[in-house]
């Protein structure tokens, strides 16, 4: 971690500033900026490995594996420091199993999540032996029974149960209630169970649920796990064994003003909850994402132009929503801080200004409202951008998807090339 005396940002340990700098640990954002350009992602290692032991400590004396869930952020290196770290991952495509296989994950410790699974999908995904498929409808399984039965295999199941729980999240990220297109119907789980174990090439193993993502109280992941153990007991009481119990992911970070439970806190209660319904002894899953690389990083952009206007004073930067496309997708707010502090007799000579992108639309914004004190050519920081934001990102615009850095101590690992003309155009047949 930095230095006791460094002023961190907000949410953001291993971002902060040393004499008016912004640093990643040891690095210097702005020398990074100045190499590489910007935008720039920049990731800290050390954030990440600290947001995990949040997890393991409140595991603590608990079976439990992680599964990182890869559409958080799927760069190679983020994927291959997880597989180090013993994580296993939560796919949703063929794209993350070629990511994951190629970071070094062993395809038993692949968990494979979505509504829409192809039959090509099934195929490839059990030719390669992953751990288990988290099915979420009964056509779903009626397919993969038969995908299976052609390869001659038994297909690893979990069911993903839609426990009807309100994460009180933003709509688009809320997946556990009934009006949502997520998982079984918590009313229809146990007999679907039953057909589940009755088709002879499925094997039943768990039974799982995501309920939503950036969720900021205890409350929903408390009444999630006491829905999926209910179901646990009548499914066991049918004779059906389970094997594991995947709480999926969903734990929000610090943005701006939300408090999200800490990690370990909220564990130690999920497992006191376990134990008092007498299920601590059994293997738990978990698929988080958002909580293990949201607040491990930022985006660095440079102001292009300060532009007045009569409503409102834009500041045009060289990040866009291409890049970062939280706030443009959900008005999402994302923190953006200087790279070099302002003095204190400048800081109070801020303006306020609307933070924009180049690209061709009003929905082209990534803050609203900010007051800075900044010029042409200095650097800002948008923070927590270190999930759903690259993943997220495209090259709308025929803007090239932005250079990815990873800070490890006082080592800066280039992880992700900026496209270069070549892979803009790439795939594209002239006639
Ligand atoms: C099935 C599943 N598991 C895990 C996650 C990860 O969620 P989060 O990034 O909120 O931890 C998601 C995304 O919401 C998901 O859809
Ligand atoms: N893309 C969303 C999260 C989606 C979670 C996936 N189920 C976000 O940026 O907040």
């Amino acid at each position: 971690m930095t230095s006791s005396a460094a002023p961190a940002i907000p949410g953001h340990p291993f971002f902060a500033y040393r004499d008016g700098q912004l640093f990643a640990g040891d690095v210097s954002v702005a020398q990074l900026a100045a190499q590489y350009g910007t935008p720039l992602f920049v990731y800290s290692q050390a954030a990440m490995r600290h947001a995990l032991d949040g997890y393991r400590r409140g595991f603590a004396g608990h079976q439990v594996k992680i599964h990182y869930a890869v559409k958080a952020n799927s760069n190679l290196a983020i994927l291959q420091f997880f597989a180090r770290e013993g994580c296993g991952f939560d796919i949703v495509s063929l794209g993350e199993l070629q990511r994951v296989l190629a970071a070094g994950a062993r395809p038993e410790d692949v968990v494979f999540s979505g509504v829409g699974k192809t039959r090509h999908e099934m195929r490839v995904a059990l030719t390669h032996g992953i751990g288990c498929f988290n099915v979420e409808s009964v056509p779903e399984l009626h397919v993969l029974n038969q995908v299976a039965g052609e390869l001659g295999v038994q297909a690893p199941i979990s069911l993903r149960v839609n426990p009807d729980v309100d994460p009180q999240t933003h709509p688009y990220i809320s997946t556990g209630l009934k009006g949502n297109k997520f998982g079984i119907s918590h009313q229809d789980a146990v007999a679907t169970f039953a057909l589940a174990a009755s088709l002879p090439h499925l094997r039943v193993r768990g039974i799982d649920s995501h309920i939503g993502s950036q969720i900021t109280t205890e409350a929903p992941f408390l009444d999630a796990l006491d829905r999926l153990l209910d179901i646990v007991e009548q499914v066991e009481a049918a004779g059906i064994p389970i094997h594991h119990i995947d709480c999926g992911g969903g734990l929000g970070i610090h943005y701006s003003d939300q408090l999200p439970p800490a990690t370990e806190t909220l564990w130690q209660k999920m497992f006191a909850k376990a134990q008092a319904r007498g299920f601590a002894d059994r293997a738990f899953m978990v698929e988080p994402g958002r909580s293990l690389v949201g607040n491990a990083g930022i985006c660095l952009t440079e102001v292009l132009y300060l532009k007045p206007g009569e409503e409102k004073n834009f500041c045009i930067v060289d990040a866009a929503m291409n890049d970062l496309p939280r706030p443009a997708m959900y008005e999402a707010f994302h923190a953006i801080v200087p790279v070099q502090q302002a003095s204190e007799a400048d800081a109070t000579a801020a303006v306020v200004y609307d933070v924009v992108g180049p690209v061709c639309e009003s929905g082209d914004w990534l803050g609203r409202d900010r007051a800075l004190h900044v010029a042409p050519g200095d650097w800002l920081a948008v923070c927590s951008a270190g999930a759903y934001c690259m993943s997220m990102a495209s090259q709308y615009n025929t803007r090239p998807k932005a250079t990815e850095i990873l800070v490890d101590g006082s080592t800066a690992h280039c992880i992700r090339q900026r496209d270069d003309f070549a892979a803009l155009v790439a795939g594209e047949i002239l006639l």
